[in-house]
């Protein structure tokens, strides 16, 4: 195919590997200073593949809303297709009326608000018993990002399937190792940047480093385990309840989709939500609460808002949280500043399209810097700093996908089905932990906001405290 007569603006490439030498270890903040030299919409090269970068609102809009159709496809990803069942769940299966299918299911039987409010007590018990961990230790040193990680993957285990992730074994009596550690390699290699999926004549990179091996070790763990789950299930002793598996299995047997869903799409659906859901949330909180120990002015504003409503000697519960605004602009603002996913997941163009009057050519890759988007001066007054008053006193930007300049979940049809799972765990866990606690730093402990690149980008140290009761 002839190239496209009027493409992007590109950076200089270099003979087989691109523009890869530009990317650096955060590729968020290089192509974000990339993008100052050659506008909003850039057209890079990861070794011969084209990869479009969006950094600004307009063309965040155009791709995800006025050109969502096209936009819509995933590009395949070898890791994925190996690790997470064929990518038969919802995230990396390929734009058609299958993924469709999938989505439907997740937005409207596993995602949906009613069955999102129906999971209350489990968050409200992991809340107290983090809650309970960190009362225990006293005067002692907490590492509050381990607390966080394991509440969430109880959470989203217990969602999942009933239990607690570290209370199942897998099939035939157990798994070979904790599932904390599966989900934690399954969370690495999904975040592994596979150059083999830009350069099929460099895929022997990863055969020699072992990382296919990795992956294809581990997809058997990870199948060995959610066949325990789903055989768990489906034994006839076993009271029906309405965890997730529950759902699937039912919409399996009723034929509710009108197809057949495949053991592999269950176990992938699971396994979405697991790699989605998890590490997403806790990297938000973690990042919430070094945005308040930063500003302690804001911790105190938040604390004053959340023990107003809440009785001092008892939690907070999800039916407080409507009442805290302040909460809500502290998380928006912590999400503008640490998008979990700066690059989003990618997308792909099915056809040729025009975008900002540029020529891209259907099966360009696509990467949305809502890192870049949510710090643009354009959108926002001084980008960098930690302002949550910017999202109060009738402010309606909102992150649900319609205001371009701050989409942390993206839009569109691809856009996240899990906000509404996210948000109000997240809520819940901040405003229990201000509402309890004083916080500092241990003595000679700095504050460190170094970011760990990854599927979710967390911080690179963990948040290590000493928190005193209020009741002190
Ligand atoms: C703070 C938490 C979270 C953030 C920031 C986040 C962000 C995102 C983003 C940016 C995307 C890509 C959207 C696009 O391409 O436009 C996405 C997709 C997705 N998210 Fe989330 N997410 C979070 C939590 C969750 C949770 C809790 C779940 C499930 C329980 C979930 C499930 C998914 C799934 C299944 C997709 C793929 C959707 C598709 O391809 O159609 N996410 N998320």
């Amino acid at each position: 195919r002839p190239p496209p007569k009027n493409p992007p603006p590109s950076p200089r490439k270099l003979p087989l590997i691109g523009n890869l030498h530009q990317m650096g270890p955060f590729p968020h903040r290089s192509l974000h200073s990339l993008s100052q030299v050659h506008g909003p919409l850039m057209l890079l090269h990861f070794a011969a593949a084209p990869v479009l970068i969006a950094s600004s609102s307009s063309a965040a809009r155009e791709i995800m809303k006025t050109h969502d159709l096209i936009f819509s496809n995933r590009p395949k990803s070898t890791i994925w297709e190996k690790v997470m069942f064929g990518a038969k769940g919802v995230a990396f299966s390929p734009y058609g009326e299958y993924w469709r299918q999938m989505k439907s299911i997740f937005v409207l039987q596993i995602l949906s608000n009613k069955r999102v409010q129906s999971f209350r007590d489990v968050r409200e018990e992991e809340t107290a018993l983090m809650i309970e961990k960190i009362s225990d230790s006293g005067s002692d040193v907490v590492n509050l990002s381990k607390l966080i990680v394991e509440l969430m993957a109880n959470v989203v285990c217990r969602a999942a399937w009933g239990r607690k992730y570290d209370g199942i074994g897998g099939k035939g009596g157990g798994a070979r190792r904790g599932f904390q550690e599966v989900l934690g390699e399954v969370l690495e290699l999904a975040g592994y940047f596979d150059i083999g999926d830009f350069a099929p004549w460099l895929k022997w990179v990863n055969r020699v480093n072992g990382v296919y091996g990795r992956a294809e070790r581990l997809s058997k763990e990870l199948d060995e385990f959610m066949e325990g789950v789903v055989e768990e299930h489906e034994s006839k002793e076993r009271k029906i309840g309405q965890d997730f598996v529950d759902v699937l299995l039912e919409i399996q047997r009723e034929n509710v989709v009108g197809i057949h869903l495949q053991r592999d799409s269950i176990k992938a659906l699971i396994s979405d939500i697991l790699v989605a859901g998890t590490d997403t949330s806790s990297a938000t909180i973690e990042w919430v609460m070094t945005e308040l120990l930063k500003h302690p002015q804001a911790m105190k504003k938040l604390q004053a808002e959340v023990r107003l409503i809440a009785q001092s000697n008892q939690p907070v519960t999800e039916d407080d949280l409507d009442q805290m605004p302040y909460l809500k602009a502290v998380i928006k603002e912590t999400l503008r500043l640490h998008p979990p996913g700066p690059l989003i997941l990618p997308r792909e163009s099915t056809k040729d399209v025009q975008v900002m009057g540029y020529d891209i050519a259907a099966g360009t890759r696509v990467l949305v810097n809502v890192w870049a988007i949510m710090r643009d001066p354009a959108s926002w007054d001084e980008p960098e700093k930690f302002r949550p008053e910017r999202f109060l006193n009738g402010c309606s930007i909102d992150f649900k996908g319609h205001d371009f300049e701050l989409i942390p979940f993206g839009a569109g049809r691809r856009g996240c089905p899990g906000i509404q799972f996210a948000v109000v765990i997240i809520e819940l866990v901040v405003a229990n932990l201000v509402h309890k606690f004083d916080f500092a730093q241990p003595d000679g402990v700095e504050l460190d906001e170094s970011e760990a690149f990854g599927l979710a980008v967390h911080k690179k140290l963990p948040l290590l405290l000493v928190a005193t009761p209020l009741s002190c």
